[in-house]
C-alpha cells in the first residue's frame, strides 16, 4: 500500500483554514477532518461530548483538552487507512501531545494573517449548518443571498462569529496557539503562510503539498481519478 500522509492546518478562526482544507481535499485527494464540523454534528446529533460542548462553544471558549481528544482520537482510528488533512485539532498543547502519541505528521501548515481581516472576514461568514458549507457575503456569497446554493435551504451565522463571542476568540487563540506552533517548528515540520488574502496563499501550499505528498501516493491518487 502507498505511504499515508498526514497534515495538519492551523490558524485563528477565520483564517481560512477551511477554504484551504477544501482546496486540499479536492487536489489532492486526502481526506478533510474539521474539528468544528464534528464538534457541530455532535451537538446537532446530541451526543455526550456534543452536549457539554455547546456549553462552552456558546461562550466562545475552547472545548476542554479531554473531550476534544476523546472526541478526535478514535475518529481519526477510523480513518487510519487514509491520507488526511486535520483542520480545528490539535488546538492546545496538550491535543497536540495526545496527537503526538497517536500518530506522526508529515506537514504543518499554519496561516498567520492579521487580525483586523480575521474580523472582517467572520463578521461575514453564513454557513449551511446540515452540510459545513461556508459562505463569506463578499469573498464567495451565495448565488441566492441568505440561502445555500444546492439545498436551498437558509443560511445561519455561527454563535461563536457574532460580535460578542469573536472578540474573546481572537484574544485566547494566540495564546493557546504558541506553544503548538513552536512544537511543530521544532520538529521541523511547520511551513507558515502569511497573507490577507487565500488566493495568494493558495499556490505555496499546493506548491509544498505536491514536494511533500509521497509521489507513489499521488499516483494512486490520479489513477482514481482519472
Ligand atoms: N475576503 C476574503 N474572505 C475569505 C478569504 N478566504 C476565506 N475567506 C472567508 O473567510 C471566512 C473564514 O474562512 P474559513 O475557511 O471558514 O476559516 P477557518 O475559520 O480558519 O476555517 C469564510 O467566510 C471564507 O469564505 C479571502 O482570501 N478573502
Ligand atoms: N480543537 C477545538 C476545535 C474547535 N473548538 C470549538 O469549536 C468552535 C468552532 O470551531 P471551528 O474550527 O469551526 O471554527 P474556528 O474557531 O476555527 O472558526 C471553536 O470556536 C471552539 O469553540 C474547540 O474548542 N477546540
Amino acid at each position: 500500500m502507498a505511504k499515508l500522509f498526514r497534515a495538519v492546518i492551523l490558524g485563528p478562526p477565520g483564517s481560512g483554514k477551511g477554504t484551504i482544507s477544501e482546496r486540499v481535499a479536492s487536489s489532492f485527494g486526502l481526506q478533510h477532518l474539521s474539528s468544528g464540523d464534528f464538534l457541530r454534528e455532535n451537538i446537532a446529533a446530541k451526543t455526550e461530548a456534543g452536549v457539554l460542548a455547546k456549553t462552552y462553544i456558546e461562550k466562545g471558549a475552547l472545548v476542554p483538552d479531554h473531550v476534544m481528544t476523546r472526541l478526535m482520537l478514535p475518529r481519526l482510528v477510523e480513518m487510519t487507512r487514509h491520507s488526511w488533512l486535520l483542520d480545528g485539532f490539535p488546538r492546545t498543547l496538550a491535543q497536540a501531545e495526545a496527537l503526538n502519541s497517536a500518530c506522526e505528521l508529515d506537514v504543518v501548515i499554519s496561516l498567520n494573517i492579521p487580525l483586523e481581516t480575521l474580523k472582517d472576514r467572520l463578521r461575514h461568514r453564513w454557513i449551511h449548518p446540515a452540510s459545513g458549507r461556508v459562505y463569506n457575503m463578499r469573498f464567495n456569497p451565495p448565488r441566492v443571498q441568505g440561502v445555500d446554493d444546492i439545498s436551498g435551504e437558509p443560511l445561519i451565522q455561527h454563535e461563536d462569529d457574532k460580535p460578542e463571542a469573536l472578540v474573546a476568540r481572537l484574544r485566547h487563540y494566540k495564546d493557546v496557539a504558541k506553544p503548538v506552533i513552536d512544537l511543530y517548528r521544532a520538529k521541523g515540520i511547520l511551513h507558515m503562510f502569511s497573507d490577507t488574502e487565500t488566493d495568494r496563499i493558495w499556490p505555496y501550499v499546493s506548491s509544498l503539498l505536491s514536494a511533500k505528498i509521497p509521489t507513489d501516493l499521488a499516483d494512486a491518487q490520479r489513477a482514481t481519478t482519472h
